[in-house]
């Protein structure tokens, strides 16, 4: 039997990188979680250690700060792209580079009703994300959102499941349906507006969710991928995960009380997840940055 090494990348992990612009007094703000990922010809170091090949991960960081300076930072999809091109280009070793980051979105501060040049606060939890993965000449961006919390009030059924001598679950035809969005699609073609397509993509998930009557939310999940792909050329596939944030119905006759679907208790766990895939069964190479 021979032993031998696998596929292996490295990187630094979770680069918290803030710039502040300023255009006079107003100060613009930009707020990134970057992490690098190399894949080459590493061999050396992890069988002897030689580490003659090895961009050291400090400097996989420094460059991010480095770059951050040299020239204004933009979308992350694009900050991404010159990033992990710069890593395959600047180094004979260095085959692959994936950037990951992750865009945190601060509001300005109102005062008097004015927004603060210079004050901020954090809108949510809420993240932009980007993917980008460069090998040799080739590049492959996978953007998304993190953590966008939406719950409609009425508009959700689920019922006609099966029953066996483990279900408990009442039927409804009218429920709380409440879910915090993770998408990730997959760009294909050139020529890219980030910004806009972002914003139009997310402005299409939240109102298919507020509009779709949903009978599940597996229902709801299909829906807002279909509605993505049919208004959005540019997306070959979009994942979803969305966990069921439960809105049980408190059970109020104990205290003599009806409850007709106003008191809930909001639970966190455990939760149900729906996860699933929309794509176009005609779409370009997925490449390495879509496993
Ligand atoms: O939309 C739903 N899908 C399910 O699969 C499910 N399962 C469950 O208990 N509640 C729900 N709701």
């Amino acid at each position: 039997m021979a032993i031998k090494l696998g596929p292996n990348q490295y990187g630094k992990a979770g680069v918290r990188l803030v710039t502040v612009t300023r255009a006079g007094d107003v100060h613009h703000l930009k707020d990134l979680t970057v992490s690098t990922a190399l894949r080459g010809d590493l061999a050396k170091t992890h069988l002897t250690g030689d580490n003659s090949d090895v961009v050291a991960t400090d400097t996989q960081k420094n460059t991010v700060y480095a770059f951050a300076k040299e020239s204004p930072v933009g979308e992350i999809e694009d900050f991404g792209l010159r990033l992990a091109r710069h890593f395959v280009g600047r180094f004979g070793q260095i085959t692959g580079a994936r950037v990951t980051i992750d865009e945190h979105a601060w509001d300005r501060i109102t005062v008097g009703g004015r927004p603060h040049d210079h004050a901020f606060s954090r809108s949510s939890e809420e993240k932009r994300t980007t993917v980008v993965t460069v090998e040799n000449d080739r590049a492959w961006v996978v953007s998304g959102l993190r953590d966008l919390v939406v719950l409609k009030s009425t508009g959700s059924e689920f019922h006609g499941f099966p029953r066996d001598e483990y279900t408990t679950l009442a039927e409804t035809d009218d429920r709380i349906l409440a879910t915090a969005v993770t998408a990730q699609w997959r760009y294909q073609g050139s020529a890219i507006d980030w910004r806009k397509s972002f914003a139009e993509i997310r402005r299409i998930l939240l109102e298919t969710f507020a509009t779709k009557h949903s009978l599940s939310l597996q229902q709801t999940l299909y829906a807002m991928g279909e509605a993505v792909l049919e208004a959005r050329g540019e997306v070959a596939e979009i994942r979803l995960s969305m966990p069921n944030k439960h809105h049980l119905v408190v059970d109020l006759s104990p205290f003599g009380l009806t409850n007709d679907n106003e008191v809930f208790h909001a639970t966190d766990r455990p939760y149900g997840l729906i996860e699933g895939t929309v794509l176009r069964d005609d779409a370009e190479d997925p490449g390495p940055a879509w496993q």
